[in-house]
């Protein structure tokens, strides 16, 4: 790997990263204390739980396509078979996901964002998914405690989903090449901030991820297995293809 392929490799993830991630950075600062009423809510806790569940997985969907059009656009990621695309974005995009909700962290008044506004935990307390919540909330302080960079966020997203220990991959030596560059990437781009020392803290945070996921994993199981109906004809067909 030349120097100038390792730059041109971060350049296309750091461009896939900005022009598929949804809300920028500066947009939601202005939206950081725009918070819900007692009625807004109160109207989220009077929600069934299916339709909760219902309303958050349409929103956790759109957020996963915008995931999948970065994975595109990862260099190497299209050379993989279409079995392995789907086998890293299977387990993949869901940690993607809340890596990059974490930017949008209010640690100040422990909020996110959801809906337009910014949420604390008590507006999805009808999900009945207290401790996936809370684990949510945990990992994104301690993401937020780690000031990245969007540059280094659009790495280690890459990082995260470009993973050879992923479970049912055909070619695992192809995906380890591609790992090794995005490691190489996100290597150079931490050297160049002279950072690092982030670098083993990064890793640490891709083991939450994995707890995180297989904990929602288990809640969509307990979900679907009570709500039926909901989870197999009302969820979106791609959260069903992917998590389900
Ligand atoms: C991701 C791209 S982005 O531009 O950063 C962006 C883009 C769009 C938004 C708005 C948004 O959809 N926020 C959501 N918040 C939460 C949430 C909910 C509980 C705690 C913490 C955040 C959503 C979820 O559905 C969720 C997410 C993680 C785990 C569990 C769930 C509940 C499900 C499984 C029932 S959707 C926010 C951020």
């Amino acid at each position: 790997h030349s120097l100038r392929n390792i730059d041109e490799l971060c350049a296309s993830i750091v461009r896939s990263h900005r022009e598929t991630s949804q809300y920028r950075v500066e947009e939601l600062q202005a939206l950081r204390w725009k918070l819900f009423s007692r009625e807004e809510i109160q109207t989220y806790q009077s929600k069934s739980v299916d339709e909760m569940w219902q309303h958050c997985a349409i929103r956790l969907t759109d957020a996963v396509q915008f995931v999948v059009e970065f994975a595109k656009h990862i260099p190497g990621f299209r050379m993989l078979s279409q079995n392995d695309q789907i086998a890293l974005l299977k387990t993949g995009s869901m940690e993607v996901v809340l890596v990059r909700m974490s930017r949008f962290f209010n640690t100040e008044n422990n909020t996110v964002f959801f809906d337009g506004k910014f949420a604390g935990t008590e507006v999805f307390k009808s999900l009945a998914c207290g401790d996936l919540i809370a684990a949510v909330f945990d990992f994104a302080h301690g993401m937020c405690a780690l000031k990245l960079t969007e540059q280094q966020i659009a790495l280690f997203s890459a990082l995260v989903l470009i993973n050879a220990d992923r479970p049912c991959l055909e070619d695992r030596g192809k995906v380890q090449r591609v790992q090794r560059s995005v490691e190489l990437g996100l290597t150079h781009i931490l050297h160049r901030d002279n950072q690092e020392s982030l670098m083993h803290k990064l890793y640490q945070r891709m083991a939450v991820l994995r707890s995180l996921c297989s904990l929602h994993m288990e809640k969509l199981r307990w979900f679907s297995q009570r709500y039926p109906l909901t989870a197999h004809s009302l969820f979106p067909p791609l959260y069903k293809e992917l998590f389900a």
